[in-house]
């Protein structure tokens, strides 16, 4: 398994246990409020936790936080941006095809980040993530201020990476046909603890 996730829980985090595959995604689903991105925060290590959270059979634990957050990318609701503008905050310009793919206009790569749409923050806040090129990414809503065209965009762009790059993926949705379409098996947090529904 590519992610394993035993037992974990915490403070705002009901307890949870799931596993994932190479190019797998679990759909989380839940009440406002549940725990769903503190448990985003815990698997990322951001937030003190308790279990077992396994990376290719390594435990969270026994690596530096930074080298586990280089690999275990997560993409917050609410991003943080840190320097003026756009470009100075990825290492190189993102491929021509992504950046179109997420009808991003070429004048943003230059923009003032306080010049942009939430739409846009999203879109770019993914694309900076996917230039860390991880083999777990953990989405908070990555569709949440988008419309239905640049969500699909979206959610296309994510699948593709999953699927190319044999990575895994948990991703928050409160929309059940973007969930229906993610997968057979999802996981519903409730206050008592993580439920997986659907197939194995
Ligand atoms: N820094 C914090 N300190 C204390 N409590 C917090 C903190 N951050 C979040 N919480 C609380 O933890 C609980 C879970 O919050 P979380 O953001 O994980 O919910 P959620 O399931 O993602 O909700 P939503 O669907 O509304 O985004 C909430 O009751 C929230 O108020």
């Amino acid at each position: 398994m590519l992610f394993e996730v035993k037992e974990l829980s915490g403070p705002n985090v009901p307890p949870v246990s799931f596993a994932l595959a190479a190019g797998q995604v679990l759909p989380v689903r839940g009440e406002s409020g549940v725990g769903k991105s503190q448990m985003l925060r815990a698997l990322a290590d951001l937030s003190p936790h308790e279990g077992e959270v396994c990376l290719d059979g390594t435990e969270q634990q026994t690596m530096p936080a930074t080298d586990w957050r280089r690999q275990v990318v997560l993409v917050p609701a609410e991003s943080g941006w840190w320097a003026e503008t756009v470009a100075e905050h990825f290492p190189a310009r993102p491929p021509e095809s992504s950046w179109t793919r997420l009808r991003l206009r070429d004048a943003l790569w230059e923009s003032p980040v306080e010049r942009l749409s939430s739409g846009e923050r999203q879109r770019l806040a993914v694309l900076r993530a996917l230039a860390l090129e991880p083999r777990v990414l953990l989405l908070d809503e990555p569709t949440a201020n988008l419309d239905r065209d640049n969500a699909e965009a979206m959610a296309g762009l994510l699948l593709d990476y999953l699927r190319e790059r044999q990575a895994a993926a948990v991703w928050i949705s409160h929309d059940p046909h973007e969930i229906d379409s993610r997968g057979e098996r999802w996981l519903e947090m409730t206050a008592e603890g993580g439920l997986l529904h659907g197939s194995v």
